[in-house]
């Protein structure tokens, strides 16, 4: 066996982070509070409603990758410029370690937009899902949709951990980087899949993986590119091999105006001169 990659130390690290907060607050507490927790919207219909392409705007603090990004970003600020660009979804990293993220991140996001009303972008919980607690966690802190990376699970734990965001009202988004990990998206019938041109192995980012793979994806399901987006151009190239959606973090980030460079990823033309970023 080789040395352990990015990915399996983060996974190794999210088993102890997860028994941890288990123990400082029970699955059965969660599962009390998901009566009150902030309804879900159907993210999958969010997306396919900004057609021809719509734009999940990440809030990534730090990456593995390239350390710091906006250390001090402010999440529930950052995704209101997000949703002034017209984004269709906000995804928010809660890894805490390496990411430099927290649930609170993601409650704070929620409750920001929801004072946009039924047309808000969707949550989706950005983190290394392995277990049942995690989905719980997502729900009761306001998230539509939770990421399932294919290279962190066995068949039987994508499968269990699928159905059962369905079951708690979340929809999957369902993370490739190889036809290998595709044709295991298809077998489990993912509706949403996205095809991720960073490999969490090797942090090497490809913007061909989503052109190799996207032919590959399950009929009817709604396909997303994710990483290294940052042009318009790179968008169209997307939006050509069948992507509905792109998931674009850091070059959102370091945006001087977030809210424009959403705007000019969509195509759309930029806000009338003094409109606020
Ligand atoms: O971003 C990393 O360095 C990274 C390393 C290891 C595992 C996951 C990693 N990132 C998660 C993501 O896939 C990205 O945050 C997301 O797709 C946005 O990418 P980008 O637009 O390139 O910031």
């Amino acid at each position: 066996m080789g040395s352990p990659t990015i990915l399996d130390t983060i996974l190794a690290r999210r088993e102890r982070d997860v028994a941890e907060a288990k123990a400082a607050v029970p699955p059965s507490e969660l599962e009390a509070r998901l009566a009150e927790a902030p309804p879900a919207i159907d993210f999958i219909a969010r997306l396919r409603r900004d057609a021809p392409i719509a734009v999940i705007a990440e809030v990534k603090r730090a990456s593995p990758s390239k350390g710091d990004i906006a250390p001090g970003m402010d999440a529930a600020a950052q995704a209101l410029r997000y949703a002034r660009g017209g984004a269709s979804a906000i995804s928010v990293l809660t890894e805490p370690t390496w990411f430099k993220g927290t649930l609170a991140d993601m409650a704070a996001v929620r409750a920001a937009v929801e004072e946009l009303g039924p047309d808000r972008p969707a949550i989706l919980r950005k983190d290394f899902i392995i277990d049942d607690y995690q989905l719980l966690e997502a729900r009761v802190h306001g998230a539509d949709a939770v990421l399932l990376i294919v290279a962190a699970l066995d068949d039987a734990r994508l499968r269990h951990l699928y159905a059962a965001a369905v079951r708690l009202g979340m929809q999957a988004l369902v993370e490739v980087n190889n036809a290998d990990e595709m044709s295991r998206a298809a077998e489990l019938g993912a509706a949403l899949v996205g095809i991720n041109n960073r490999d969490l192995r090797s942090f090497r980012v490809d913007l061909a993986t989503t052109d190799r793979l996207a032919s590959l994806a399950p009929p009817g399901a709604t396909l997303a590119a994710l990483s290294g987006i940052s042009s318009r151009a790179d968008v169209e190239r997307f939006a050509a091999v069948g992507a509905a959606a792109v998931l674009v973090g850091e070059s959102l980030m370091v945006a001087p105006d977030p809210a424009a460079k959403i705007r000019e990823l969509r195509g759309v033309p930029a806000a009338a001169p003094g409109a606020a970023p």
